[in-house]
């Protein structure tokens, strides 16, 4: 770190100083800069702000009110923008697969931008899910001074007395197949869910990913459960910037700040959130980007420790506003904190230890609130996203094990090398009780792109199959997904892995008490299926989904395409 006499334009002077530059600085004149701009520092806002998406169209007053930070605290904010894909648009389609694609393509347009201007920092605004580990993927390769503003969870939609988000619409499907919503109801809920700007309102993944930055260290403290449309949420973008300019002063940069201790602060509040399976994919990647050593165990090894202390969405009962109300990830990170099983001296991008940030927070959750629980009163005693293991997944398969009574079952495989087909199954009445549906070549190669399954686990639930029909893919989930559901399953089914040779009516276990997922098929007669097996054609050969099918990790190891 810098002393206060070092020039804040570190890197921004390779492209405006000394004779040489004149013509560079020509260019930077034409956007209205004077010679005295040339000593600030050159702030990069990458801007999600988009009008495909509810989660992206109310970004750019944050992005606004961070360049008017960044303005104020004496930097160049220099903005451009980033991409985004809406998951809940998307899902259920073929398009659900450029989803993961766009984590890439957003790291890689922020690294480029401030690699190639020469930026000294980089305020990273986004909404929907793959905005935040792309965001910070791009942020831990530039590993420039940055900090990462969430739009913001959306309000809470409202029908018949119940609130609503976008997940009480995918159930709605189900059980309007099932017969038990009207086409009027399922009308209603479709218009009335989604009331607003912001990210989908549950602990799902956007929120998932937006509490786990603030544990982090990386953005500030309440600012992942402000509601898009709340006047803080603008403030909080406006200090963040302030908060940037300060780290530029110090040159605090990320990968000082995303260290092994801080990713397992990030992991324990996942867990005590009770948040999103992709949580466990992205994190490996983050790591990856970050150059700091995390295997899928060491997700087991935290779940074992975290108990899961809110009451959230998808099993639970509440959205994000209202964590935010009952005292929001600090609430629940000091919680942590005193059991011990938060690291205090982790720095955050104000400068000041975990411990710091959370010196005025009370130590125990209010009692006029049951979103947060106590330590002692949690709603689970370990945490919920567990690692199986077995013949069908060696390199592990991520299990979301809350909300249900008993995460056991063995039964027979209902394979289905395709979503839309398995959902078809789920709506006419064909999968029953004691099922364990099989979607393969769905994975980082497969699908490619590794699309959510929310459109045929939301069914499961809406038809009150969510506890006792079994669910695996190579494929993800949803953070708005749960029930007998079992993810990531690696190696996929593209790249030969055990699940490719699942045969209709082979009997599987999935056990998340014992941590196993078992084709319970002899060892001889898989070798012997595994001999005749031929890899499927690439379902594309050019563009984006190729490059990333050719280039992508396993999902056990976060399905990254720079692993060299
Ligand atoms: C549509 C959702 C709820 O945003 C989903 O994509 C997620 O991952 O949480
Ligand atoms: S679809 Fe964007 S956050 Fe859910
Ligand atoms: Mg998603």
């Amino acid at each position: 770190m810098a002393d206060s006499s070092t020039p804040i334009n570190r890197r921004s002077i390779n492209i405006v100083d000394g004779k040489s530059r004149a013509p560079n600085r020509s260019m930077f004149y034409a956007m209205g800069y004077e010679e005295s701009d040339f000593k600030k520092p050159m702030v990069g806002v990458a801007n999600g702000h988009s009008t495909i998406t509810p989660c992206n169209s109310g970004l750019q007053k944050l992005a606004d009110a961070a360049i008017e930070g960044i303005e104020e605290a004496g930097g160049n904010a220099q903005v451009f923008g980033t991409p985004t894909i809406s998951d809940g648009m998307a899902m259920g389609t073929e398009g659900m697969k450029y989803s993961l694609v766009s984590r890439e393509v957003i790291s890689d347009c922020i690294e480029t931008c401030v690699g190639g201007q020469w930026m000294d920092g980089v305020l990273v605004v986004g909404g929907c899910d793959k905005n935040m580990p792309g965001g910070m993927m791009g942020m831990l390769r530039a590993n420039v001074p940055a900090i990462y503003v969430y739009g913001g969870t959306i309000l809470p939609g409202r029908y018949k007395g119940q609130d609503l988000n976008i997940v009480s619409v995918f159930e709605a499907v189900g059980q309007n197949a099932a017969g038990n919503l009207s086409d009027e109801d399922m009308l209603q809920i479709e218009k009335r869910a989604i009331p607003g700007t912001g990210s989908c309102g549950g602990m799902y993944t956007a929120n998932t990913m937006s509490s786990a930055f603030e544990a982090l260290g990386m953005s500030l403290p309440y600012s992942s459960t402000m509601a898009n449309p709340h006047d803080e949420k603008q403030n909080s973008a406006k200090e963040s910037a302030k908060v940037l300019i300060e780290a530029i002063k110090k040159d605090l940069k990320p990968r000082d700040i995303v260290t092994r201790k801080a990713i397992e602060n990030a992991v324990a509040v996942i867990m005590a959130t009770g948040g999103s399976t992709n949580a466990v994919l992205h994190f490996l990647a983050i790591a990856h980007a970050a150059d700091v050593e995390w295997t899928i165990d060491d997700f087991e090894r935290m779940r074992k420790k975290v108990p899961v202390l809110c009451d959230l969405k998808p099993s639970g009962k509440y959205l994000a506003v209202d964590l935010h109300q009952a005292g929001g990830i600090p609430q629940v990170m000091k919680v942590l904190l005193n059991a011990g099983l938060l690291h205090g001296d982790c720095i955050t991008i104000t400068g000041q230890t975990i411990a710091e940030v959370l010196a005025d927070v009370p130590d125990v959750p209010r009692a006029d609130q049951d979103v947060i629980r106590a330590i002692g009163k949690p709603m689970y005693a370990e945490g919920h996203l567990a690692i199986l293991k077995g013949n069908l997944s060696p390199e592990g398969a991520v299990a979301k094990i809350t909300g249900l009574k008993n995460p056991v079952i063995t039964g027979p495989a209902r394979v289905f090398n395709d979503e839309q087909s398995a959902l078809q199954a789920i709506l006419d009445g064909k999968i029953k009780a004691g099922d364990v549906m099989v979607l393969r070549y769905l994975g980082p190669k497969g699908g490619p792109g590794m699309p959510e399954m929310l459109a045929p686990t939301g069914a499961l639930i809406g038809a009150g199959l969510g506890e006792s029909v079994g669910l695996i893919t190579d494929g993800r989930f949803s953070g708005g997904t749960w029930g007998m559901v079992v993810g990531h399953v690696a190696p996929e089914a593209a790249a030969g892995g055990t699940i490719a040779f699942v045969q209709e009516n082979d009997s599987i276990t999935i056990d998340a008490h014992k941590l196993v997922l078992e084709l319970n098929v002899p060892e001889a007669e898989i070798e012997k299926r595994r001999a005749a097996w031929k890899a499927p054609a690439p379902r594309y050969t050019r563009g984006v989904q190729a490059k990333f099918a050719f280039n992508a990790s396993s999902a056990s190891t976060g399905a990254v395409l720079d692993n060299y």
